[in-house]
C-alpha cells in the first residue's frame, strides 16, 4: 500500500503534497457495466433472515443519544462540535480539498484493515473497531439478500471514508468525519439528532441559509445538494471518481446513509428528484443492516475474505486513489 504521507492536512491551513496521479487509474479506462439491471426491491424475498434485535451491546434501544450510558457524554460532545463548525464555507472547502485524490493509493480491502483502529466517537451503539462494523452490516445483508452482490460490496464499504481520521490522512477531527449528515444552505431540520447546538453555527443566522429552501429549489436532486462533510460524501467520491461499476442506488446509498433526518425522519423530501425517490427505496433497506447489525457477535474475517476480495475485483480497480 502506497499512504503518501506529507504534512498533516490542517483545517484552516491546508497543506497537502502535489497531486500524486496514478496513470494507470484514470476513470476513462474503466469499463461500464452496461448489462446491469437493477431489480426492484420488493422482488427481493429474504431467505434465512437477519433478526434484528431489540437493543444494543450496551442493552439500551439503538440511537438512543438521551440514555444514561458511559458514551453519552462522548456522543453529546462530538455532536456540539460538528453543529458548530459544519458550514456551507467549510463543506465547499473540505470537497474541493479531497476531492483531489492525492492523499493516498491503495486498495479497498487494504483500507478495511486501516480501519481497524478507528473507533466512531459519534455512535451510541457501537465502541468496536470499524472493521467489524463493515463485515456484520454486509453478511448481514448478504443472509436476506444472497443475490445482490452489490449491495454486499456497498455494506462492506460505506463506512470506508472514516479512513480520514487515520493519521495517515491529516487526522481530521472526528466532528469532520462521522455522525449524521444534513444539508448545509438552508434551514438545519428540527428532527437532526442535538438540534440544539446549532444556534452556534454561523449558517443559523445567516438569512441566506436558514430558510426552508436556502440555496436549493424544490426537486434540486441531492447531487445538487451540499451536506456537512464527512465520511458519506468523501467515500461516494473515491467510489465516483476511481470509477466504480456499482449502480446508482450503490453510491447513492455511500452518500445518504448518515442522512436519518430524511431517511427516517422524512425531512427534506422536497429536495429530492425522481432519481433520488428510487434510490431511498434500498437506502432504507440498507439501513436496517447498518443500524441493526451492531453487536459483539464477531465475523472471522479470513473466512469471508475470499468472497469480498472477489466483489472488489468485480467492481473496482485494483488500486485507488484516495
Ligand atoms: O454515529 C453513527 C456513525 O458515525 C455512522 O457511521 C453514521 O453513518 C451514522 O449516521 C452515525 O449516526
Ligand atoms: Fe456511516
Ligand atoms: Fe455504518
Amino acid at each position: 500500500m502506497t499512504v503518501i504521507v506529507g504534512e498533516p492536512v490542517h483545517l484552516e491551513n491546508q497543506v497537502v503534497e502535489e497531486n500524486k496521479k496514478n496513470d494507470s487509474l484514470e476513470s476513462s479506462e474503466l469499463v461500464l457495466d452496461a448489462g446491469f439491471k437493477m431489480p426492484e426491491p420488493k422482488d427481493l424475498i429474504s431467505t434465512e433472515g437477519f433478526a434484528a434485535p431489540d437493543t444494543n451491546a450496551f442493552g439500551n434501544t439503538f440511537r438512543d443519544y438521551e440514555a444514561e450510558t458511559e458514551r453519552k457524554k462522548i456522543v453529546a460532545e462530538f455532536y456540539r462540535q460538528n453543529h458548530i463548525n459544519q458550514t456551507v464555507d467549510f463543506v465547499r472547502k473540505m470537497r474541493e480539498e479531497y476531492k483531489k485524490l492525492d492523499k493516498a493509493v491503495m486498495s479497498i480491502w487494504e483500507c478495511c484493515e486501516l480501519l481497524n483502529t478507528v473507533v466512531d466517537e459519534s455512535d451510541p451503539d457501537l465502541d468496536e473497531p470499524q472493521i467489524e462494523h463493515l463485515l456484520q452490516t454486509a453478511e448481514a445483508i448478504r443472509k436476506d439478500y444472497p443475490n445482490e452482490d452489490w449491495l454486499h460490496l456497498t455494506a462492506l464499504i460505506h463506512d470506508l471514508g472514516k479512513v480520514l481520521v487515520h493519521p495517515a490522512f491529516g487526522g481530521l477531527p472526528q466532528w469532520a468525519v462521522v455522525g449524521d449528515i444534513y444539508p448545509v444552505g438552508c434551514a438545519f431540520d428540527e428532527s437532526i439528532v442535538h438540534h440544539k447546538y446549532f444556534k452556534d453555527n454561523p449558517d443559523y443566522h445567516n438569512p441566506a441559509y436558514n430558510t426552508k429552501y436556502g440555496i436549493y429549489s424544490q426537486g434540486c436532486g441531492l447531487e445538487n445538494v451540499l451536506v456537512s462533510f464527512g465520511h458519506d460524501d468523501y467515500m461516494y467520491l473515491v467510489a465516483k471518481e476511481n470509477g466504480t461499476t456499482l449502480p446508482p442506488a450503490a453510491l447513492f446509498i455511500i452518500r445518504n446513509h448518515s442522512f436519518y433526518a430524511l431517511h427516517k425522519s422524512g425531512a427534506y423530501t422536497y429536495l429530492l428528484n425522481d432519481e433520488d425517490k428510487e434510490s431511498l427505496k434500498w437506502l432504507k433497506i440498507f439501513n436496517k443492516y447498518d443500524l441493526y447489525s451492531k453487536s459483539k457477535v464477531r465475523i472471522d474475517v479470513e473466512k469471508v475474505k475470499p468472497y469480498y476480495l472477489s466483489l472488489i475485483d468485480k467492481y473496482f480497480p485494483s488500486k485507488l486513489r484516495w
